[in-house]
């Protein structure tokens, strides 16, 4: 696979009303037998777009992408292709229009690499029509940009899962449709071969295609969507530019997963750690886990990482959390900032100046609880300011540097049961 791709004929891709979609579903239903899987989703993917489907096992990802592609036919609701309702078009049409790599990668027959790239010209050969110029144009440009002209002439059956997945991704950009489907691109390819797919994509839809991606990586997503579909219980939960979607909210919503969303620093993107909820988590036990009775207001004192993970696996739980007094640049800041979480902070190896100590004091008296992280209070805590916020904080739990997920928070749930404020 090539950084800088050819062009990869992109005629199809220009072709077209410019406002037209060219995928449009509207209130689309799809049951297999009587059990239903999905119901009134909508979305549209525009030109220039990258549109990330994600959601979990069983959501009805691939059922959507089926019903796009023609190869399931849905109870109610229209799927449009550059316009026209998809169930008016030939196959030959359709397969103009929008090509497809599946999540299914076997592949059983014993065709040459060549060969089933070569498939991907079908929908633009007449019945009688051999492969003419255009045609070896296409599959040779489709092959160098997925990398997998190296094994060409081999059978289809001696290349790794990865390579097939390659290989269908390159039957797909020979077919030089406007719109791709793409049914989890990356899910068997190493870190190399994923992001240079993914940069691929990005590539063919900053040229004018559309790309409609189920994705379980949600790093990758909002790294490179420009949106973001959640499909979850039977239709879509949310959907938007990754920033607004990406929310723990949200992901406890569709994945019933605690999980904390930061901001990479490498690309600025919605970063996301999921946490083990477990059966001890402080609101895994029912399904209405963000039940605001089940939340608290816990204010952290301690610095580093491990104040850090404090102040993430307590958001990730649905507590309202704060932070403090951190010197300036310390991790547990960085995390806060991510989580909008109140955080006060002081110059590194310096006093404490009395006004951001009475800053931290306030917020550990607002809070229900006060979380001490590591050595903040005891013997050889640098910051003795955290004795001021312990001295105000009616109750204190305390966890040593290297807690377990569930201890913290068994910790915080169990604060108002005995009087843990013995310090
Ligand atoms: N042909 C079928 N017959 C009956 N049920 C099916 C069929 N195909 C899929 N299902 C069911 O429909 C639901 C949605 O499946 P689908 O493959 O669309 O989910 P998905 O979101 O792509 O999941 P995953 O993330 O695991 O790939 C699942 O419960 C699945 O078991």
């Amino acid at each position: 696979m090539t950084a800088e791709s050819p062009a990869l004929g992109d005629a199809d891709a220009s072709a077209g009303d410019t406002d037209i979609p060219p995928i449009e579903v509207s209130d689309l239903s799809v049951s297999f037998g009587d059990v239903p899987v999905v119901s009134g989703v909508d979305l549209r993917v525009e030109r220039g777009s990258l549109v990330g489907l994600v959601g979990p096992n069983g959501a009805g990802k691939t059922t959507v992408l089926r019903a796009i592609k023609g190869t399931l036919s849905p109870d109610a609701g229209e799927v449009r292709l550059d316009g026209d309702p998809a169930e008016s078009l030939s196959a030959r049409e359709a397969g103009r229009r929008v090509a497809g790599v599946p999540q299914e990668t076997s592949l059983a027959f014993d065709f040459r690499v060549r060969q089933i790239v070569e498939m991907g010209r079908t929908p633009h050969l007449g019945r009688f029509d051999g492969h003419g110029p255009d045609d070896e144009r296409a599959v040779r440009e489709a092959m160098d940009a997925a990398g997998v002209e190296r094994f060409a002439d081999r059978a289809i059956t001696e290349v790794s899962g990865g390579e097939r997945q390659r290989v269908l991704l390159a039957r797909a950009l020979a077919q030089e449709t406007a719109s791709l489907l793409l049914d989890e691109p990356t899910a068997s390819l190493d870190v190399n071969h994923a992001v240079r797919t993914l940069e691929l994509v990005r590539e063919l839809v900053d040229g004018g295609r559309a790309a409609l991606a189920a994705i379980h990586d949600l790093d990758m997503a909002a790294r490179y969507c420009d949106e973001i579909v959640v499909l979850a219980n039977g239709g879509v939960r949310a959907a938007g530019p990754p920033e607004t979607v990406l929310t723990a909210d949200a992901l406890r919503d569709a994945f019933d997963a605690e999980a904390f969303v930061g901001e990479s620093p490498a690309t600025g993107s919605p970063t996301v750690t999921a946490f083990d909820a477990g059966d001890e988590g402080a609101l895994a036990d029912s399904p209405d886990s963000a039940d605001p009775a089940d939340s608290r207001r816990v204010h952290v004192v301690g610095s580093g990482r491990p104040a850090g993970r404090a102040v993430a696996r307590l958001a990730a739980a649905g507590h309202a959390v704060s932070v403090g007094v951190v010197p300036e640049g310390d991790a547990a800041a960085g995390v806060a900032a991510d989580a909008d979480a109140p955080v006060v902070t002081a110059p590194p190896f310096a006093a404490v100046p009395s006004e951001r100590r009475d800053e931290a004091v306030a917020l550990a008296r607002a809070a229900d609880v006060t979380a001490a992280v590591g050595k903040a209070g005891r013997a050889g805590d640098e910051l003795g300011s955290n004795m001021a916020v312990l001295d105000a904080s009616d109750r204190i739990v305390r966890v040593d540097d290297t807690f377990g997920d569930g201890d913290l928070l068994d910790a915080v749930r169990e604060s108002d049961e005995a009087d843990t404020s013995g310090r």
